[in-house]
């Protein structure tokens, strides 16, 4: 067996027992793949055995008594808009020599084109279209597309239902809100954040954020001033 096969033939650790941890836990379900157990440290403190049918393994002490031969991961920690919490615990776990396979929903469309780095989550309805490159640790979330040719960095997050048009190229660390738009050739920077509903036509610099267009007046705004209602 290679070394890839074998890697891919671990049984899965979850990592975290919150609401993207159930979703992974879906798609690991899904997929067929073998687990090994959760772990999750306030799981661990309240002392319960048991989550979603799952042995809790314990918190993050839990790992090492495990080998990273022996075991995969699965990163069920979820990104907000600048969170770093689920990028710290993928580049301490993958230094220690943990690897986290890539994990697509069976219900998702991924071109054999597109290339997928580990850590990568496509949950189902998504789509990831012809030679897209997709970074390490990055979630394209229920439902999200990115289009042809999306170079879409580490620890990125497109939320649920969000479109990424061709040719989009998304820095490390950015997030794309749940049923954004983002048009096509257009360059997010690291870090970049695109509201949920928002359409972006021009691109963003790193850690720059982009808002809706709002169509009207707000209680406490002046309605003279249109930054106050385009904010
Ligand atoms: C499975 C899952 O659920 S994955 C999670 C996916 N989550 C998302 O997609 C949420 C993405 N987050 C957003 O869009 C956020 O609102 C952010 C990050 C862009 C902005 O957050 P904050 O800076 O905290 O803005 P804040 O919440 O203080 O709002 C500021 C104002 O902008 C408005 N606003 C913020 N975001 C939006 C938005 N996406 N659409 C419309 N209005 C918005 C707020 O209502 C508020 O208006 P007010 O001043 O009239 O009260």
């Amino acid at each position: 067996m290679s070394d890839l096969a074998a890697f891919q033939a671990l049984p899965l650790v979850l990592l975290g027992a919150g609401g993207h941890a159930k979703v992974v836990l879906s798609l690991v379900r899904a997929a067929g793949l073998a687990l090994h157990g959760v772990c999750d440290p306030a799981l661990a403190r309240q002392g319960v055995a048991q989550w979603r049918g799952l042995p809790v393994l314990g918190g993050d002490e839990a790992l090492d008594a495990l080998a990273p031969s022996a075991v995969a991961l699965a990163n069920g920690i979820g990104q907000l808009a600048q969170g770093t919490l689920r990028r710290d615990v993928y580049e301490r776990l993958a230094r220690r020599g943990f690897r986290f396979p890539a994990l697509v929903h069976p219900q998702a469309w991924v071109d054999p084109s597109a290339v997928l780095a580990d850590g990568v989550q496509v949950m189902a309805g998504a789509v990831v279209q012809a030679d897209c490159r997709v970074g390490e640790n990055t979630i394209v979330n229920t439902r999200a597309s990115l289009d042809h040719d999306c170079l879409i960095g580490a620890h990125v997050h497109v939320a649920p239902g969000a479109c990424l048009c061709g040719t989009v190229s998304v820095g490390d660390g950015a997030f794309v809100g749940a049923g954004a738009t983002v048009l096509p050739n257009l360059t997010l920077g690291e870090r970049a954040v695109v509201a949920a509903g928002a359409t972006l036509a021009r691109s963003l610099p790193a850690d720059a954020h982009h808002l809706p267009h709002r169509s009207g007046p707000r209680a406490g705004h002046s309605q003279d001033n249109p930054q106050d209602l385009n904010r």
